[in-house]
């Protein structure tokens, strides 16, 4: 079915069958949560996302907005829940991990964040008014997103009239991909690459550089941005300021990092298996 899709619906592999199920499994624990919500679902009362939409349904219905009501049935509503959970969950996690597998790999860079947390946030819970004094911190975690590729390989979008990139003829309806593992890796745009090196987003003075550079691009671009891109920024730093404000991760005595990575799938990239110390820091 890789090769000639519609092979897919005549002649199911094995392999299709078990994403099937799997999709399946998947929106039945969705609906399943969904319906919960309905059946419980007090009016005023916002317990969480799902609950969100039903009252946004709710003003429609009040408003009789039938154009919204259309796209707010409850298969799109599902399908909404499942995109914004799996969107958003997995991407978010494999950020995390990767971002500690730096900090232990890397102590140095460590103790630099957890010097700016201190001196920013003090003893208090790090919050959003402190994440434009964070930026050592924030160019870490931007680091970690450049070598780490979440998204390694983008999602297929389609030429919607016949294009050109880099000199190269695209027709209409062809499919195109973002290569995000190699934007982010490539000599051209990036001095010496396989670094990390926090000081490429900071200007003389230590600040984040008001643009990112144009190769940075872990959240992709255009119409089809990732919808979470401006939640997930201050999200992750902020999670990311909070363990490092408490805690000191390193790795065990005499081990060293495990430099491969594994790859699940999906052009998702993971560092390989790896224990950590994680110490309480005495911050008196
Ligand atoms: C570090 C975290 C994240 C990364 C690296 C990431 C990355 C991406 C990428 C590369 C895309 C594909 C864009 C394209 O089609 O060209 C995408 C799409 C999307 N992301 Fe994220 N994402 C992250 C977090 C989130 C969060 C937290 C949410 C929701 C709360 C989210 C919601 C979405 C949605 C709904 C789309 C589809 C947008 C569309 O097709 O119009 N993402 N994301």
């Amino acid at each position: 079915e890789d090769i000639i899709p519609y092979f897919k619906d005549i002649y199911p592999t094995k392999k299709w069958q078990m994403f099937l199920s799997m999709v399946d499994e998947m929106l039945t624990v969705l609906r399943r949560k969904f319906r919960e919500h309905v059946e419980t679902f007090q009016p005023g009362v916002n317990r969480d996302f799902i609950d969100s939409m039903l009252i946004a349904k709710q003003e429609a219905k009040d408003e009789g907005d039938e154009a919204a009501l259309e796209v707010m049935d409850d298969t799109h509503l599902v399908q909404t829940i499942s995109d914004i959970f799996f969107a958003g969950v997995d991407t978010t996690r494999f950020t995390m991990d990767w971002f500690v597998y730096f900090m232990t790999r890397f102590p140095e860079f460590q103790a630099k964040c957890q010097e700016e947390i201190d001196r920013v946030v003090g003893s208090e819970q790090p919050s959003m008014k402190n994440r434009s004094k964070l930026d050592y911190t924030e160019a870490c975690l931007f680091e970690s997103m450049r070598l780490s590729n979440v998204v390694g390989i983008g999602l297929p979008h389609m030429t919607i009239c016949d294009s050109q990139v880099g000199g190269y003829d695209v027709p209409k309806g062809t499919t195109v991909i973002i290569n995000h593992w190699a934007l982010h890796h490539d000599p051209k745009y990036w001095k010496d690459p396989e670094e990390f090196d926090p000081l490429r987003y900071l200007d003389e003075n230590g600040k984040m550089k008001p643009a990112k550079p144009d190769s940075w691009l872990p959240f992709s671009a255009g119409r089809r941005v990732c919808l979470g891109e401006s939640l997930a920024k201050p999200e992750i730093l902020l999670m990311c300021a909070n363990l490092l404000q408490r805690f000191e991760i390193s790795l065990p005595e005499g081990v060293k990092p495990n430099l491969e990575h594994r790859l699940p799938g999906f052009g998702v990239e993971l560092p390989s298996d790896y224990k950590i110390v994680v110490k309480e820091r005495n911050r008196d």
